[in-house]
């Protein structure tokens, strides 16, 4: 069976680092770069080393080039202008590019865009089987029902998480509106503050809760008069998203150029 080499960027973070041991342990992967920040203290030190265990022979580098040209894939959990960055890297270079980075405002999206048409690129706001599954219901939902029935999104994390809604609220976000044939951007409600009046009939309701090292929390309430249908996903563990993006890695290599989701990922669409 054919292996494939795999940079991880934003190596130090949560999530990097998660990913990079993921990576390491795969039988059918193997860690071929690891990048961080120009200027952050890890750059220039073994991973390994770095993160407190054994040494792994894996330099961290700031040198996203270098390190594209030897890989089949990069997985990406960084910030938006990196990611933007990293894509037009990993379109030249032609290698599958796993972001999981959150926060991407409209000109980013385009950016991106821009590069799947020369490279793999699997994009998702969250990269786990269960929220996957979730947007789906939630299509499902809001089809069925009308607009009597208030939906609002809460979702919990932990008190680092610097975008807000998250990246899972937005997309069970989309698949409601998408369910109730209108546009998110036409709906959406963002954190209600002071006399705001009456909700609007229709209206997709966002509510983001930070503290302590709440991994992730969603609820989708759907409100009618006299009864409510709440659907919940709770991540107690980051391997979970770790796992999607490795799922991610091996069903890109070989696929035409394009942007794709963790729903043709897993099967789900
Ligand atoms: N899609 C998912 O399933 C999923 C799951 C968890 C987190 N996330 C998202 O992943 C992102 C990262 O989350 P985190 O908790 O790991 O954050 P974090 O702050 O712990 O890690 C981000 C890392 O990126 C590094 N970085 C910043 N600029 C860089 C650059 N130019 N080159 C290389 N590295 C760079 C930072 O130094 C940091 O180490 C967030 O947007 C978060 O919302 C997505
Ligand atoms: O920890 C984070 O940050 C997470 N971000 C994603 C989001 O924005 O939905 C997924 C859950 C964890």
């Amino acid at each position: 069976m054919e292996d494939y080499g795999v940079v991880v960027t934003g190596v130090s973070g949560r999530m990097g680092q998660m990913l990079a041991r993921q990576v390491v342990a795969h039988e059918r992967l193997h860690l071929c770069g690891a990048l961080e920040r120009t200027g952050h203290p890890w750059v220039g030190q073994d991973l390994g080393l770095a993160m407190g265990g054994a040494a792994l022979g894996v330099m961290v580098s700031d040198d996203p080039l270098e390190a594209f040209a030897r890989a089949h894939a990069v997985i990406d959990f960084t910030v938006p202008a990196a990611t933007v960055a990293f894509a037009e890297l990993a379109a030249q270079a032609r290698v599958v590019h796993v972001i999981g980075t959150t926060g991407l405002s409209d000109d980013d999206l385009h950016k991106i865009a821009l590069a799947a048409r020369h490279s793999v690129v699997v994009r998702a706001g969250n990269m786990s089987l269960g929220v996957n599954l979730l947007t789906t219901v939630t299509r499902q939902v809001a089809a069925a029902l009308d607009a009597d029935w208030d939906i609002e999104i809460v979702e919990a994390h932990h008190n680092q998480k610097v975008d807000a809604p998250s990246g899972t609220a937005l997309m069970l976000g989309e698949a409601a509106a998408e369910g109730r044939g209108v546009a998110l951007a036409d709906v959406s409600d963002r954190g209600r503050d002071g006399i705001t009046g009456a909700r609007k009939r229709g209206d997709i309701g966002f509510h983001a809760i930070r503290g302590g090292d709440i991994v992730g929390e969603h609820e989708v309430i759907f409100a009618a008069a006299g009864e409510r249908i709440v659907l919940k996903h709770i991540a107690s563990d980051r391997t979970l998203f770790a796992r999607g993006a490795l799922k991610a890695v091996l069903w890109g290599q070989g696929k035409g150029p394009g942007e794709y989701d963790m729903l043709d990922v897993l099967g789900l669409k």
